[in-house]
């Protein structure tokens, strides 16, 4: 793991929470993205090396729409950056971490993403993110690529 890439922190309603955090942080979102495929909006603030990911569902089945409405808002993930995610998922699989998916997804910020279950780290959604590299893009691997995973 090469750094604290973001802390994801689940809000239920982004403007405000953007509005809040530029105060506390003395700094503007960067940029928001929504990801379809998470149904989520994210906004990123950029805090030294780690940034701050503030996640609003976009969708009522959302994994944060799930969490917010079982525990509040809070922190909901802690991202790590890795070189390799292919590699490092099969790291952890192999030490008995528990991924949530086969492969890594194509997540906000330019990167893929791959969780690992909480129940595998102390209760601790961990995600891990690898940049995509510049020209690279990202094309969804059929099943028999991971299926070493
Ligand atoms: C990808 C875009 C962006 C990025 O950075 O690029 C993001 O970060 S998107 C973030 C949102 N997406 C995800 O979180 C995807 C991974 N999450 C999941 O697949 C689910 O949320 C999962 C599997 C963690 C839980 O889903 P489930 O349907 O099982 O919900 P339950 O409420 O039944 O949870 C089971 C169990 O886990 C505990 N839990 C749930 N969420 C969290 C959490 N964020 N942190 C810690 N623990 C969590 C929940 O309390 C249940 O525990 P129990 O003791 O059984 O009550
Ligand atoms: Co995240």
């Amino acid at each position: 793991m090469k750094k604290i890439e973001h802390i994801g922190i689940a809000v239920k309603d982004l403007q405000a929470a953007n509005e809040l955090y530029a105060k506390l942080l003395q700094t503007e979102s960067y940029k928001t993205e929504k990801v379809k495929s998470e149904g989520v909006e994210t906004s990123f603030f950029k805090t030294g090396e780690s940034k701050i990911e503030l996640l609003a569902a976009t969708s009522e089945d959302s994994a944060v729409a799930k969490f917010i409405a079982k525990r509040g808002e809070g922190i909901h993930h802690i991202a790590f950056e890795v070189d390799d995610i292919k590699a490092e998922m099969k790291r952890l699989k192999a030490e008995g971490f528990e991924l949530i998916s086969k492969r890594p997804k194509k997540g906000a910020d330019n990167k893929l993403v791959a969780f690992l279950h909480p129940k595998s780290a102390n209760g601790v959604l961990v995600e891990l993110c690898e940049e995509i590299k510049d020209g690279e893009e990202y094309i969804p691997i059929g099943d028999e690529v991971w299926e070493d995973l």
